[in-house]
């Protein structure tokens, strides 16, 4: 039997279903269930292709956190969002029937955090045979050992076909992500979105690490030749997974780590890319997962008769995305860890083509940019559309961080004022005007200036204070078009460039004053002043 059952069943947990339960299947079988049952197609080269129609991407504003003694004062309300105890109750309640009446589950015990001392213990109950290869794909997989004994701390119930009421059950919508820190159980319902199940689990560490003294981070991270470790804060598609995969650095993982006082490690055992447009030239290793059996694409357009993909076809989505285990990147870790960093980058994709490709931070600024979380992305899809619109998500992650942002932002300073971290925003946005006018910056402009910055070149350049930021930006460096540096250079129109950087300046000067008071002078000082 394919099989691997734990002693602690469902029963023990209080889950009564009916259904045919299938455990612990590893890659091979859950792609033979989930073609079976219609749930996706293989491709030419082996992939699994799935989609996921009406959710193509996370549902923030869907997420709720139940609200009760646990988290009453230890949950940051400003941007979480609660749920009373009764409505989760009724929603439980909902969900446990509902997965009596489900033929097939099936259910993965796995670990959120891959360090042994800071892990969690996560058990996922799935309707769909792909959810819970994608789950097994990006959490950390235990061994036979680990599994037979396995107890979950924690449990996702994650069922797509539920439909919340929003009468019943205090949401929004049919779509419904509920967390209870209390009887540490996630309901997941009403989206095929595959990524809710990951970060659901992030958010769970980002609650425990804290108060264990490690920083939990949205970012992915990497080695040099040197032992130099290096992580890349940034919303989504700001190029945390691109920039990450690079044949000269060790890749320790894409999305989420910890910064204990000894080291920086992966709380996940796969990556999540994103597929569009996806460049063999400019991402060869990502590239290269399109081609392997165990990857799973998520809303990739594929030619039913010759399974050949079409990367840029974007009828599905614009978010299309890949799952696939870290090792499939040529160049991982094979402990999924390093050194503390030397280089902490800020990403940013800046829409507004404000910001300079890069800019080196001193510790007060970077505290500033890490609390404000600067993005800013075109609106939408639609025709027409050209303006983009600021998006400011605090430590990068607002959706992912139950706590205070001064908590994280503290732990940040701490380990920036130990001493010998570089800090560093790198724009990967828009260059030569705004979008509509400007293109977005090429993948290799950015990594020539990343791996300046962090081989530690890049110190000894030449640096002008930019008028609005204030922050250092170099005027040459050997390798790129220096023309670039200056993003108002680049804009045909200057008073156009001044007026939008004023626009900008200003959306972060607003952002900001709720957190004025939780910071020192300094870091208040650092706050961009239009020129
Ligand atoms: N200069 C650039 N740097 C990084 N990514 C870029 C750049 N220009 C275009 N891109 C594209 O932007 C997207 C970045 O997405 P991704 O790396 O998945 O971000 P994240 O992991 O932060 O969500 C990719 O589709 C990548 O091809
Ligand atoms: C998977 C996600 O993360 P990112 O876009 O940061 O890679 C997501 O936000 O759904
Ligand atoms: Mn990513």
């Amino acid at each position: 039997m394919a099989d691997r059952v734990p002693s602690f069943s469902l029963a023990h947990q209080g889950i009564d279903t009916g259904a045919e339960l299938h455990w612990n299947l590893t890659t091979a079988p859950l792609i033979e269930h989930a073609v079976q049952r219609g749930e996706g197609l293989l491709a030419k080269d082996g992939p699994l292709v799935v989609a996921t129609g009406k959710h193509t991407g996370r549902s923030a504003n869907d997420k709720f956190t139940v609200r009760d003694a646990e988290t009453e004062n230890t949950i940051w309300w400003g941007s979480n969002k609660g749920m009373t105890p009764d409505h989760f109750q009724a929603l439980k309640a909902d969900f446990l029937t509902e997965l009596k009446t489900k033929p097939t589950l099936f259910v993965q015990d796995l670990f959120g955090g891959s360090q042994p001392e800071h892990r969690v213990r996560v058990r996922v109950i799935n309707e769909f045979a792909w959810h819970n290869l994608f789950i097994r794909t990006l959490l950390v997989r235990p061994d036979e050992a680990e599994l037979a004994g396995f107890e979950p701390e924690y449990t996702i119930i994650d069922l797509p076909s539920f439909q919340a009421d929003p009468e019943r059950h205090g949401t929004r919508s049919e779509t419904v992500v509920a967390v209870n820190f209390s009887e540490k159980l996630i309901l997941i319902g009403g989206t095929r979105y595959a990524g809710e199940m990951k970060k659901s689990v992030f958010g769970v560490l980002n609650y425990l690490l804290p108060v264990k003294g490690v920083m939990p981070m949205h970012c992915s991270a990497n080695i040099g030749p040197n032992g130099d470790t290096a992580v890349f804060f940034g919303l989504s598609g700001t190029g945390k997974t691109t920039l990450s995969a690079d044949a000269s650095r060790t890749l320790i993982g894409d999305d989420e780590h910890g910064w204990s006082d000894t080291a920086v490690f992966n709380f996940e055992g796969g990556c999540y890319a994103k597929m569009i447009r996806l460049s063999p030239e400019a991402e060869p290793e990502i590239y290269a997962t399109t081609k392997r059996f165990g990857t799973v694409l998520e809303n990739v357009v594929m030619d039913p008769v010759t399974r050949e993909l079409d990367l840029d076809d974007a009828t599905l989505a614009e978010n299309s995305r890949g799952a696939y285990p870290i090792d499939f990147i040529p160049n991982a870790s094979d402990n999924n860890l390093g050194p503390v960093p030397k280089n902490v980058i800020m990403l940013t994709a800046d829409a507004y083509g404000v910001l300079p490709p890069i800019a080196k931070l001193t510790p007060d600024q970077a505290m500033y940019h890490f609390l404000s979380g600067y993005t800013a992305k075109v609106a939408g899809t639609e025709i027409g559309v050209t303006e983009p619109s600021a998006t400011f998500s605090t430590c990068f992650g607002a959706p992912f961080m139950p706590r205070h942002p001064s908590i994280y932002g503290n732990l940040l300073k701490e380990r920036i004022a130990k001493g010998g971290v570089d800090c560093w925003l790198v724009n990967t946005g828009w260059t030569g005007g705004k979008f509509g006018t400007g293109k977005r910056m090429p993948i290799k402009a950015t990594r020539a200036l990343l791996n300046a910055a962090l081989d530690g070149s890049l110190n000894n350049a030449e640096f002008r204070t930019d008028p609005n930021f204030g922050f250092k930006v170099p005027v040459a460096v050997p390798g790129v078009d220096s023309s670039i540096l200056d993003p108002r250079s680049t804009w045909a129109d200057k008073d156009a460039y001044d007026a939008t950087a004023r626009k900008l300046v200003q959306q972060f000067i607003d952002n900001f004053a709720q957190f004025e008071a939780h910071v020192d002078e300094s870091v208040r000082q650092s706050a961009p002043k239009a020129a």
